[in-house]
């Protein structure tokens, strides 16, 4: 089974066709990184695979589960599912700990024993084990991004979708968190797609570079194909001499 399977998707906003015929797998394992100009579609793609915004057609099939099936429930999806976004979205008035006990203890049951250690891990896992009392005021913008980051994990989700987890940031934080996301890109169990304009991370750790202008997938190309041949797509070919000149 697929982790992720886009078929003729269909998207607007109001009148504004913000996505078109969108068809695309992603496997299990695999680490996907989208790019393209500002405007063409990389987030709502995203959002969509976990329901934050809503397709009109088409079918999207998530971790087995159909979204457009009236009976799917997406609290499902999102357990399996984490999601990284630019502005972090931690609970201002939670402890960087509580942040990131607080879905799997609602969501998921979990005892609260396993879950302080399975927090404390991640935190761990994160470099940040001997911040977990401190408030998300008290941290740094790079230091807030990787407790999100421990946050979806501890979900202990299938896959992880990150849009622009770095944009946001002061540039001297910006390696610490992509340090991270090479790690999680690595482990062949999580499934991660990534909006991004690091093409350092895209070069490194990617299976597959997909490019998006205009609500259109218009290249969907493996790392080298895309890195080292020339992308088919003209408009692909100059956003990636921009980039890397
Ligand atoms: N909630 C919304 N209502 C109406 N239009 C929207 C909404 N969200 C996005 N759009 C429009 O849909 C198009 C795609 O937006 P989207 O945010 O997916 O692009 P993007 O590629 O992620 O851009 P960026 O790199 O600037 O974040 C844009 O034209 C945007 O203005």
């Amino acid at each position: 089974m697929s982790m992720i399977e886009f078929h003729n998707v269909e998207k607007y906003y109001g009148d504004f066709h913000a996505l078109h015929n969108i068809n695309l797998t992603i496997e299990a394992g695999e680490t996907v990184v989208l790019i393209g100009p500002s405007g063409s579609g990389k987030s709502t793609l995203i959002r969509s695979i976990n329901g934050l915004e809503q397709i009109r057609e088409g079918q999207l099939i998530v971790n087995g589960q159909d979204l457009a099936d009236p009976k799917t429930d997406i609290n499902r999806i999102r357990k399996n599912v984490g999601m990284v976004f630019q502005h972090f979205n931690l609970y201002a008035n939670k402890s960087v700990l509580e942040n990131i006990m607080l879905a799997p203890r609602i969501v998921l049951h979990r005892k609260e024993d396993e879950n302080k250690k399975i927090a404390m891990e991640m935190l761990d896992r994160v470099g940040l084990a001997d911040q977990a009392t401190k408030m998300p005021a008290q941290l740094s913008g790079g230091q807030k991004q990787r407790i999100a980051i421990a946050r979806s994990l501890a979900m202990r989700p299938k896959c992880l979708l990150f849009d622009e987890p770095t944009s946001a940031l002061d540039p001297e934080m910006v390696d610490d968190v992509l340090n991270i996301m090479k790690t999680i890109a690595r482990d062949s169990s999580m499934t991660s797609l990534v909006v991004t304009h690091e093409m350092g991370f895209a070069r490194e750790v990617a299976n597959r570079v997909i490019f998006m202008a205009d609500g259109r997938i218009v290249e969907d190309d493996s790392k080298d194909k895309f890195f080292n041949g020339e992308p088919t797509n003209e408009r692909a070919r100059q956003f990636l001499s921009k980039i890397l000149h």
